[in-house]
């Protein structure tokens, strides 16, 4: 895939600009934290002080992994197309919590094991029915690989809006994610592996084990795209394609949990500008996760001890966002209100 071009958002005369109205609005300075910070960058990303949430939109790309067949998740492979036809009939958690925040749903078939046949509501993207075993070979051939990127890229450049969620749903997904995270930031495994869906100690001693002896197969492999290629998965690398085009749209991006932040990790070595575009809803219990956040110096914003997936986090960070934007939007001013503001000798 060609690269978009993804432009830095700083801007010092805006930035400015924005900082003025964050601190003329009535109440304390810096007393609204986080949501200060995020109100500047999406005045930043959006570029103006008149800032909007359009149309969010989360997207659950899906996919099924080769290298399940090491026994490293603790539900069957069947699980992830079973879990697609859920998420159809709304009955999964970002059906919910969608519905709850008045976000769109996308659902994408990314390489998902199974033929679904024509089904409304399902975006067709399916590179193939899984990947390969990275325990022996590559995951994907190189012309996958970047099938999967522009599809994900198309996907985000037809879309309406101006935030992105993104979520997946892949059963191993977590392994790979690891993997990813092993290979680009050069952590441990052991610092990468956690239990996923629920695996017992000994099951992610496995794990990490896999991912130790892919790393040494694949040992010459260091090219950001090549990693993916080798370790990744379909919806992985459909995000990081998706990821790319929407920064370069100046869309905010919702990072979920720790499968989608490892598809921004890879995005990120691809270009390094797309985190001026990030927010991190939450960090996921899944244990890599605050590690691979801190590899990105990102602050996530919820802390839940959530470990799904399928970009519930991000749909619950949603109204974070939008409650960014309304305040500065919709506060009143120190001098519109006329409200006394900071004494001058404190
Ligand atoms: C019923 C069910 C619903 C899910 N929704 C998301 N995941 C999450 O778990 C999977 C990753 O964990 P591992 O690598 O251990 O397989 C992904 O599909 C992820 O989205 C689910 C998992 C299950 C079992
Ligand atoms: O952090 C996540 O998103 C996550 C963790 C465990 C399993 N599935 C997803």
């Amino acid at each position: 895939m060609r690269l978009p071009a993804i432009a830095p958002t700083a801007n010092a005369e805006l930035a400015a600009r924005l900082d003025a109205a964050i601190n003329n609005k009535t109440k304390p300075l810096g007393s609204l934290g986080a949501l200060e910070v995020l109100a500047k960058q999406l005045g930043l990303i959006q570029q103006t002080v008149a800032v909007s949430i359009d149309q969010p939109a989360i997207i659950v790309f899906a996919g099924d992994h080769g290298v399940v067949a090491e026994g490293i998740s603790a539900y069957p492979q069947d699980v992830t197309w079973q879990m697609v036809e859920n998420f159809l009939t709304n009955g999964a958690a970002i059906n919910v919590f969608a519905r709850q925040t008045g976000a769109a749903l996308y659902i994408v078939d990314a390489g998902v094991n199974h033929d679904f046949g024509p089904r409304p509501g399902l975006i067709d993207c399916k590179v193939a029915h899984g990947t390969r075993n990275f325990a022996h070979e590559a995951a994907m051939t190189a012309e996958q690989c970047a099938a999967a990127m522009e599809h994900g890229a198309a996907l985000v450049a037809d879309m309406p809006g101006n935030v992105i969620g993104f979520g997946e749903m892949g059963i191993g997904n977590t392994t790979s994610a690891a993997a990813l995270m092993h290979k680009l930031a050069g952590i441990p495994a052991a610092d990468c592996v956690g239990a996923g869906t629920g695996l017992s100690l000994d099951g992610v001693l496995r794990k990490q084990r896999v991912i130790e002896d892919a790393a040494q197969r694949h040992v010459g492999v260091s090219d950001p795209f090549d990693v993916l290629a080798t370790f990744g998965g379909f919806e992985i690398a459909m995000m990081a394609g998706a990821m790319l085009k929407a920064a370069s749209l100046r869309k905010t991006l919702l990072i979920d949990g720790f499968i989608v932040t490892s598809a921004l990790l890879v995005a990120s070595r691809m270009a390094p500008a797309i985190l001026d575009y990030c927010v991190f809803a939450h960090c996921s219990d899944e244990a890599g996760h605050r590690r691979m956040l801190e590899t990105l110096g990102a602050r996530p914003l919820l802390q839940l001890g959530l470990r799904l997936g399928e970009g519930t986090g991000a749909a619950l960070a949603l109204p974070l966002l939008q409650a960014a934007a309304n305040f500065l939007n919709e506060m009143a001013t120190f001098a519109s209100a006329s409200v006394s503001e900071k004494s001058a000798n404190e």
